[in-house]
């Protein structure tokens, strides 16, 4: 049992209601998605700055693709921008930057921006920013069960060596020393996981405020946290 008034080590943001906020407004798509963009960066440098040290955003999940085609390249569009825009800020607070998920369908001119931004700051240690794009958590869970299916059938390992530990080793969140959130909040009042962290979120404390992702501010995150503080972290174990 963790004792109360901890702070996360790692929390989990699926950012969800930026068409609604934009109607709302009497705004188009674009301007809601462009508010989500800035919202995403302003809530990571309001996190790492009260200490904590891992952050996910769920910020394009593999069904985003169904959406409009000009919906879709308008985010492409934005990830690219912000990349630009916030790789002084990734370098001078020693921001570890990781991009989890399929990479097959990402633009290419987004993919160099990635790599470029992940090969920058590999070396950081302490605070992380993963950024779940074109990820589903079954599509991380099987490319772990094939790897390890590999691995077993070339005589690397034995089935009976297969556990949690090894399994996390193959799973996209490898890359943090955190990989399980503490904490996941989705926006919006939606209450759905909606294929984010499958495997990961086993025990993670799920918080669904109402608030759309593009009003989730500074006083929202700490309401979150203080919400979090204040849940017995029991992990199946009895009181
Ligand atoms: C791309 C995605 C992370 C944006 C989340 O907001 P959304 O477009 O799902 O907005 P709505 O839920 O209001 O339709
Ligand atoms: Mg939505």
């Amino acid at each position: 049992k963790e004792k109360r008034g901890r702070l996360p080590k790692h929390v989990a943001i699926i950012l969800d209601g930026n068409r609604r906020w934009a109607e709302k407004r009497g705004l188009g798509t674009s301007e809601g998605h462009t508010a989500g963009a800035r919202k995403l960066i302003e809530n990571a440098k309001d996190c790492f700055a009260m200490g904590i040290n891992t952050i996910s955003l769920f910020a394009f999940s593999t069904e985003n693709w169904a959406r409009p085609e000009d919906e879709v390249n308008f985010l492409m569009a934005l990830f690219e921008k912000h990349f630009k825009s916030e790789m002084p800020y990734f370098r001078r607070d020693q921001i570890k930057i990781t991009v989890i998920g399929n990479r097959a369908r990402i633009p290419e001119s987004l993919l160099g921006l990635i790599r470029e931004a992940e090969e920058a700051t590999k070396s950081y240690k302490g605070k992380q920013l993963i950024l779940a794009i074109d990820y589903s958590g079954r599509f991380d869970i099987l490319q772990a069960c094939k790897s390890l299916a590999e691995k077993a059938k070339n005589g690397l390992i034995q089935v009976e060596d297969i556990d949690e530990k090894l399994m996390e080793k193959e799973l996209m969140t490898n890359c943090s020393e955190f990989p399980n959130p503490d904490l996941l909040i989705r926006t919006s009042g939606e209450q759905r996981i909606s294929n984010f962290f499958l495997w990961q979120a086993a025990y993670t404390e799920l918080y669904f405020p109402n608030v759309l992702w593009p009003d989730f501010g500074e006083a929202e995150y700490l309401e979150a946290l203080t919400w979090y503080q204040q849940r017995e972290r029991r992990f199946g174990q009895r009181v």
